[in-house]
């Protein structure tokens, strides 16, 4: 019988130096570098840079980059319109989607797939989809769109851009840890999308919309608006392990814990339960942190011989919610933080480009001759 890899587990289709996942023993690296050491010593924009190259870069060309980001935050005010004028109550997912689309139309640089062509319009995009979710932020909820400022760190531009006022130093900081930690993840559903798109020489901004598309789906990037949904229905830490007990004798899925990969702790979830915590020590914030706690403890006892442990998005919604961030926000988020590992994955592929095309095991009639419509029952 014919062997199906079903979801293409453990398929390799090509080699990369960025990421580097041990999922057995919980080991996430990039370039090497322990994904810890990331968070605890770098910076969205180091990584986004490094990623791109290939490389750690020298404080010149870091600074270089980030003078770059800092100079193209600004999106085109056709794009504001857009935005302005998207239907009301639409999920920011759909949003953004359609404004990624439409940023695409207005550069002129667009269709261009030299490596070159492509890492300039990475660094934009980059730069602009702060701007692109906090303006999407502003204008479903009828406020207006703040125009971003260069004199900001790229995590605390995006807080100033949807909060309206500048953060304090500890919460960009905060942000731009979340940030670091989501950037990339290897050949994950999104990352995968973006390379098959690009793989057919197709532009930048089409890889781009597509991976946004693959990365809103609740089984992905969507979890972590799931998480906090079960969160808000358990209500209070008294609840939890009724709640999902019940869940786990009916054999439903609990979101934010599992992982293709991770058959242990996600190391991204040590690192942000420390932040809920932290969050959760504030006065009065408690109640998601120990609602998160006894789900994780139950949900280990009970299916972590399975390998089913909490994933990047079982914690990072607290830490949000605390920023003062609306749940629907935490996927493009997600994708705030992902753009670097899509555009540093679709250049690192398109050097050596080979159309994706896998195969499927044949297993419908044979021997058919077409019916005419008058005959059919
Ligand atoms: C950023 C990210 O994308 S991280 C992932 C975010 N997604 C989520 O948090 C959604 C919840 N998790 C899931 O749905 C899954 O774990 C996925 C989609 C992430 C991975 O799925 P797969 O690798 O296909 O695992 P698969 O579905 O084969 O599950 C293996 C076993 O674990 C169980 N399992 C997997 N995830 C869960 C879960 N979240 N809750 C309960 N049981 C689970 C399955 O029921 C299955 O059990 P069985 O062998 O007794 O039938
Ligand atoms: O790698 C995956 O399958 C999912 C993902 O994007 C992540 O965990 O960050």
């Amino acid at each position: 019988m014919t062997n199906i890899a079903k979801g293409l587990e453990g398929v390799l289709f090509t080699e990369s130096k960025l990421t580097f996942i041990n999922g057995s023993e919980g080991i996430l690296t990039h370039l090497g570098i322990p994904i810890q050491e990331w968070a605890e010593k770098s910076s969205f924009e180091e990584l986004s840079l490094a990623l791109l190259d290939g490389e750690l870069p020298t404080a010149a060309e870091l600074a270089h980059f980030d003078a770059e980001l800092r100079a193209n935050r600004a999106i085109p005010q056709q794009l504001i319109d857009i935005i302005q004028h998207m239907p009301r109550g639409v999920h920011p997912m759909q949003a953004l989607r359609t404004a990624v689309s439409y940023l695409g139309l207005l550069d002129p640089q667009a269709e261009e797939v030299t490596p070159e062509a492509r890492r300039a319009i990475a660094i934009r995009m980059i730069a602009q989809f702060s701007t692109i979710i906090a303006a999407i932020n502003r204008a479903q909820e009828g406020q207006d769109i703040i125009a971003p400022r260069a004199d900001l760190t790229h995590a605390g531009n995006y807080l100033y851009m949807l909060l309206g006022k500048e953060p304090t130093a500890e919460q960009a900081r905060l942000f731009d840890i979340a940030l670091v930690l989501h950037a990339d993840h290897g050949m994950n559903a999104s990352t995968f999308t973006a390379i098959a798109t690009s793989s057919t020489l197709s532009d930048m901004y089409s890889c781009i919309t597509s991976a946004i598309g693959a990365l809103k789906g609740p089984l992905h990037g969507g979890a972590n608006e799931a998480v906090m949904d079960m969160l808000d229905e358990v209500g209070n830490p008294e609840q939890a392990e009724a709640y999902i007990t019940k869940k786990l004798d009916n054999k439903e899925k609990i979101m934010g814990v599992g992982h293709r990969v991770y058959k242990y702790f996600d190391p991204r979830s040590r690192v942000l339960r420390d932040y809920a915590e932290v969050v959760a020590n504030k006065e009065g914030k408690s109640n998601y942190y120990q609602i998160l706690e006894t789900i994780e403890r139950v949900v280990v006892e009970r299916i972590g011989s399975k390998g089913i442990y909490p994933n990047v998005d079982f914690y990072s919604g607290t830490v949000y919610s605390d920023l003062g961030i609306r749940k629907e926000y935490f996927t493009p988020i997600f994708a705030l933080a992902r753009i670097s590992g899509w555009c540093a994955s679709v250049i690192e592929y398109s050097r050596d480009n080979r159309l994706l095309r896998p195969d499927a095991v044949y297993s419908g009639a044979t021997d058919a001759h077409y019916v005419e419509i008058k005959d059919r029952q």
